[in-house]
Order: C-alpha cells, then structure tokens, then sequence
C-alpha cells in the first residue's frame, strides 16, 4: 500500500449517462455526492469514437457549477485549448502521447486560467511523464485503452500509479476505466489513486450515492494513510 495524503475525490464520467439529457443527469451524480464531472472529450481521430466538443461542454455550463474535468482525447489539442475554456472548462487534460511539445501546450492552458492534467495511455510507461509533474496539476493513468465506456480495469496498471505515488506523495493521481465497488477500487486506491473517474459503475448504479460513498470509503481507507479496518 501507498499512502498519501491527497484529497480523494469522485468523478462520474458522463459518457455512461444518457447523454439526450446530460444537465439532469450531471445533476444527478452531483446530488449524488460527486466531487467533479469528468468529460469525455473524443474527435474521432486520436480514438475511435467521437463525443462531445466545446458547444455541448458550454450548453452543459448554463446547467452546472460543477468542476469538469475535460478529458480530452484529440489528436491536436492545443486547437482546443481556447474553445474549452471559453465553453467553461476548469481542467484540460490532454494526452501526451498526442502533442509534440506538452510544455507550450501547458502554458497555453495556463494562460487560459484552466488546471492542466496529463494522461497517459495503458502502453505509455509512467517514466515518460515524471519530468511534466512539477508544470501540472494532475497525471491520469489509463486503466481501459481510450475511446469507449464499460471496459474491463486492466489491473497490470496499477504498478505505474504505484510508481508515481512513490515519487510524487503529493500529487493528484486520476484513474479512468472499469472502475466500481470492489476489487478494481481497491487496486487504485491501494497503488495510490485519489482522484477516481467511475462511469458505468455510477450511472448504471441503482443508488448512484452508495457506490460514489463506497469508492471514497476505499481510497480513505486504503489510500489516505490509514490503516484498513477489515
Ligand atoms: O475515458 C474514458 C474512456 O476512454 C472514460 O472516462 C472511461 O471509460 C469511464 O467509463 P467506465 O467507468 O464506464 O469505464
Ligand atoms: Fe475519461
């Protein structure tokens, strides 16, 4: 076990939500106990499947207070920076795999007043981001590859979210994919995991709050630096 002392914080990831009624159902999680929204953003190019782009993400702005967290899983992110802080965006998180030079990318987010987060995909090792840690706020470890909701948790990730723990005690780690109750929240919060997108597990919940209370039972028991109870 890794601990840390981060905030834990729970991020319903929309795209498990029927998307014909995204303000109510953004709402939904958000009454539920969400700490943020975390939002697919997918172009068709950089993944297989295309989402949601800044004209939906600003309708969604009109609908919430909520922190989104704009996953963006797009080919040239740095064309988006302005649309999506301009549509409300608080956090845009890019791939690294998908800029050639993350550090302008990171000062154009910057100069649009968002948060900057950085994924990396499940064949990217966690080393290749280490030297980005101290310009971002955030580090996304992939736990499905990018592109669609309902994926099984590739659990062979946990040791890079392990490694970056170690190294980092106190930044934000996200994971994203086949996360919900049980063993795959245990694995991240073990690895030292504390900010947790969960989607399908949410939004197919029939009680939304329990599983969102039961995944930030797990990081703090696991993750926060104290010692599990059972
Ligand atoms: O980035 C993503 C897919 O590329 C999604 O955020 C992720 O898949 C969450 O959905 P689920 O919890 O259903 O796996
Ligand atoms: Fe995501």
């Amino acid at each position: 076990m890794v601990f840390h002392k981060c905030n834990c914080r729970i991020g319903p990831s929309v795209l498990a939500s029927d998307m014909s009624c995204l303000a109510s159902e953004t709402q939904r999680v958000v009454d539920a106990g969400a700490d943020y929204v975390h939002l697919d953003v997918m172009d068709g190019h950089f993944v297989p499947n295309i989402t949601m782009g800044a004209p939906v993400i600003k309708c969604l702005r009109k609908h919430s207070k909520a922190f989104f967290d704009l996953h963006m899983m797009v080919s040239k992110p740095e064309q988006w920076v302005d649309d999506m802080a301009d549509a409300g965006g608080d956090q845009f998180t890019f791939h690294l795999e998908s800029t050639a030079d993350p550090m302008a990318l990171i000062r154009q987010i910057r100069a649009k007043n968002m948060k900057v987060g950085v994924a990396i995909k499940p064949n990217t090792p966690a080393e290749s981001v280490e030297y980005l840690v101290p310009h971002v706020d955030m580090v996304l470890v992939m736990t499905v590859e990018p592109g669609f909701g309902g994926q099984k948790f590739m659990a062979h990730m946990m040791p890079k979210v392990e490694h970056l723990r170690t190294k980092f005690p106190e930044m934000d780690i996200e994971v994203d994919g086949g996360v919900g109750v049980g063993a795959t929240i245990d694995a991240c919060a073990k690895a030292g995991a504390n900010m947790i997108v969960a989607g399908s597990s949410v939004y197919n919940a029939a009680d939304p709050a329990a599983v969102i209370r039961q995944l930030r039972e797990s990081v703090e028991r696991y993750g926060n630096g104290k010692e599990p109870t059972a």
